[in-house]
């Protein structure tokens, strides 16, 4: 989005011009107060982006002068208190507040058509029970918080898909939210109610190696998440021998799902399946473990993974503003019916794994995953919103994580009916195929959550479907 200047908009030179989006470039001395010539963009302003200008207030007139703002970002300023003026604002929908020190939202302060919250690293201690009247809220980030627990009117939420809970003070996770019939992505890793195990900082997991960084020879950048940056790298594990690898060095605070500690944590305890990224060790000896030390680049450690071929391609695309919580697909994407039944057995399967290892993955999406149709086969990756609950979480608790996560899993199978090609080879069991997944998809998205099977189930169900083609290797 193109950058508005301060200069420019005290002359009034955005003034009756129609601007529907308007982002201030962050301007060199903070904004005391909210500059009134905002106002004037009136109806036609859809957009409000103010990020980083250092504004702690809002003008009562601001929902009567801009009446169609949908999307509102006041993220890194110094908004100590929600600002209630937005509540006023009849067709806002997103609102981020993400890193502004934010220690209060009071009561009837949030936007009746409230859609998509994002408070990120604030020092919030308690929601207000009002928003259990945000019947639209779709998508509530609040990792980085100090919340100890949910007001229980966010039951009302039945249109909640994803919350982000983690690295707050949470001691016990509500049994409501285990029933919102619509939420598919929940992270709490970092609460005191997720298992202590999760510690990043403890021993390496049996079966992972203790590996030097002197080991290791950095080749080249592969791709960079919210947690930390993929290198292709040899993993020289004798002087005669050196293995190509990829390795992840985890850095930063706090990412809207979670920690990099937390989400290192999650990739070691995950242990192994063939439809997840193998992790081979975790590094020691990095320089920066004892040098590094700014919170914003912090070192936090760091993992060797079997190193993915480049054909792997992700398979959907993260959500779009409008999309909000469900991913995306190019126009011309497709994919055959048996490499996707494949490709879905596998994922079944590594949720299974996990959940059977007491993690929920907590962001199952298609754009998490790296496919191969020629291969028919896929990889869960990005455990940035994984939560280690542990095998003596309570049972009724951890069934209902699961089945949340199975709500996650019929979306994907949705997706992916989307994508089937038009006459593909199978031709005459393709229809079957299709009512096969259109069934499961009926009962994984059943919005009585512990009506839904678990993993373990579809996982059978999927392997059935395949039948003999699942003993077939060799891509036909
Ligand atoms: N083991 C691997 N081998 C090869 N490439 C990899 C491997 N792991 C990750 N990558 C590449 O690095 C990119 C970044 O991966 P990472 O898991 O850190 O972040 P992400 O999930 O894409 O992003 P975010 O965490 O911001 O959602 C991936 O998109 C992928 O292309």
């Amino acid at each position: 989005m193109a950058t508005q200047d301060i200069e420019i908009l005290k002359n009034g030179g955005y003034k009756g011009i129609g601007l529907t989006k308007f982002k201030l470039a962050p301007p060199a001395t903070p904004l005391a107060t909210f500059p009134p010539e905002i106002l004037e963009l009136g109806d036609a302003l859809e957009q409000l982006d103010l990020s980083g200008s250092g504004l702690s207030s809002l003008p009562a007139e601001l929902g009567s002068a801009l009446p169609n703002l949908k999307i509102a970002f006041f993220s890194a300023c110094k908004f100590t208190v929600f600002p209630k003026e937005l509540a006023s604002c009849p067709n806002l929908e997103m609102v981020a507040f993400r890193s502004n020190d934010m220690e209060e939202v009071p009561e009837d302060s949030l936007p009746p058509r409230l859609r998509w919250l994002i408070l990120t690293d604030n020092r919030i201690t308690a929601l207000p029970a009002s928003i259990g009247r945000c019947s639209r809220l779709e998508k509530c980030m609040l990792a980085g918080n100090l919340l100890q627990g949910l007001p229980a009117e966010m039951a009302q939420c039945k249109n909640l898909a994803l919350l982000r809970l983690s690295a707050n003070r949470v001691e016990a996770l509500p049994p409501w939210l285990v029933s919102l019939p619509r939420l598919a992505f929940l992270s709490f890793a970092g609460n005191p109610c997720a298992s202590s195990k999760a510690s990043g900082s403890g021993s390496t997991p049996f079966g992972l190696a203790d590996i030097r960084w002197d080991d290791i020879e950095v080749q080249h950048s592969l791709g960079e998440g919210a947690s930390g940056i993929i290198s292709q790298a040899l993993w020289r594990q004798s002087p005669a021998y050196a293995e190509e690898v990829a390795i992840k060095l985890f850095r930063g605070a706090l990412t809207s799902d979670g920690t990099p500690a937390d989400e290192m944590a999650a990739c070691l305890a995950a242990g192994a399946h063939e439809s997840l990224i193998t992790v081979l060790g975790r590094i020691h000896g990095h320089p920066d473990e004892t040098t590094s030390d700014e919170k914003e680049n912090k070192f936090q450690g760091g993992i060797v993974m079997q190193l993915i071929p480049s054909y792997y391609k992700v398979l959907g695309q993260p959500p779009s503003l409008t999309s909000c919580s469900r991913d995306c697909y190019p126009e011309d994407a497709t994919l055959g019916a048996i490499p996707a039944l494949s490709m879905l057995t596998g994922i079944a399967g590594a949720a299974a794994h996990l959940h059977a290892q007491g993690i929920s993955h907590g962001d199952l999406y298609a754009h998490n995953i790296l496919a191969s149709s020629d291969d028919a086969h896929a990889l869960l990756g990005d455990f940035g919103a994984a939560t280690i609950y542990g095998k003596d979480f309570d049972a009724e608790l951890a069934e209902g994580l699961e089945k949340l996560e199975v709500l996650a899993f019929a979306h994907l199978v949705e997706d992916i009916l989307g994508l089937f090609t038009e006459g593909d080879e199978v031709k005459g069991s393709e229809s079957d195929l299709r009512r096969g997944l259109e069934e499961l998809y009926t009962r994984c998205a059943n919005p009585r959550v512990e009506a839904r099977p678990a993993f373990e189930e579809i996982l059978e169900e999927l392997e059935g479907m395949m039948g003999w083609r699942g003993m077939m290797r060799i891509p036909n």
